[in-house]
């Protein structure tokens, strides 16, 4: 497994902002108070080495753009030859978020039919989907919906409902044409994304252009997530311990309160 990214590349002190100020998370434009207090802290922790890491999915139909979407970000490279993808290929890319690392496992999967059942064994567990599709290609735009309805059904997420993302690739191609057929692309596109609760970015992997914002977007997002779960679950943990430690001082206060009883101090400092 190759972990790419050269931290400072990938460094975010400060949250990237979405494609569209109307989509789906366009409120979240910071980390959360907590993750910020949460990240100061945690430079002094043993947890600070900890590894954190969120799973991304990549789905969408054939030849859509997905496996070079995923190049263009972790490699910076751009193939114009197409080489189908088969099953699913992984790629983890490391970024330096609030001066914690954090890596984004990125899933590619296959847009082949057949491969369909294989791609969809990997879902499970996604923190964040990426629904792609060829901003030159109406059907792909429309079979975004089924692509992201089959993997909601599939994923199966514990504390928080995914992040998902509508991706329109090829953009410098759709750039090419008049502006009222640009204007309904990004139109239909961004409705779309709105009555699927995502956030809309068009993009090309040719060119480049949003692919490093988006994935800076997807990774502040995941992580930002990450941090306030990890938040309620100490906290969680950390009352049960007090709740431990409460009952046990009043099982000993009992003890003490009941004559019949003998309790020398040794045993109740052992108990409390
Ligand atoms: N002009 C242009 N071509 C692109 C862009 N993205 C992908 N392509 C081309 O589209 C074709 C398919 O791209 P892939 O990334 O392999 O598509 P895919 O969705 O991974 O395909 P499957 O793995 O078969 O599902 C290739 O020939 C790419 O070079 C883009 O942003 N602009």
């Amino acid at each position: 497994m190759n972990i790419h990214g050269n931290s400072s590349d990938r460094k975010i002190d400060f949250f990237p902002l979405p494609y569209l100020s109307d989509s789906a998370y366009s409120k979240i434009t910071d980390f959360d108070q907590n993750t910020k207090n949460y990240s100061k802290i945690i430079k002094f922790h043993k947890s600070r080495h900890e590894l954190r890491s969120s799973k991304v999915i990549v789905i969408g139909g054939l030849g859509c753009g997905k496996s070079s979407l995923v190049q263009r970000f972790v490699n910076n490279c751009f193939n114009q030859d197409y080489k189908s993808t088969i099953g699913v290929d992984f790629e983890v890319e490391q970024f330096l978020i609030l001066n914690m690392l954090f890596n984004l496992q990125i899933w590619d999967t296959a847009g082949q039919e057949r491969f369909k059942c294989i791609a969809s064994a990997y879902y499970r567990g996604a923190q964040s989907i990426i629904v792609v599709f060829d901003l030159n290609d109406t059907e792909s735009l429309y079979s975004s919906e089924k692509w992201l309805l089959e993997a909601l059904k599939v994923i199966e997420y514990n504390q928080t409902t995914p992040f998902i993302f509508l991706v329109g690739t090829k953009k410098d191609i759709l750039d090419g044409n008049m502006d009222f057929i640009k204007y309904k692309v990004h139109t239909d596109a961004s409705n779309l994304a709105a009555r699927l609760n995502a956030e809309y970015w068009p993009l090309s992997s040719l060119t480049g252009e949003n692919v490093e914002n988006f994935f800076k977007r997807v990774a502040a997002l995941a992580f930002n997530q990450s941090i306030k779960n990890e938040i309620i679950t100490s906290n969680t943990i950390e009352r049960a311990d007090q709740k431990k430690i409460g009952e046990n001082i009043s099982l000993c206060i009992e003890k003490i309160k009941n004559p019949k009883q003998e309790i020398d101090v040794f045993s109740v400092n052992k108990c409390c």
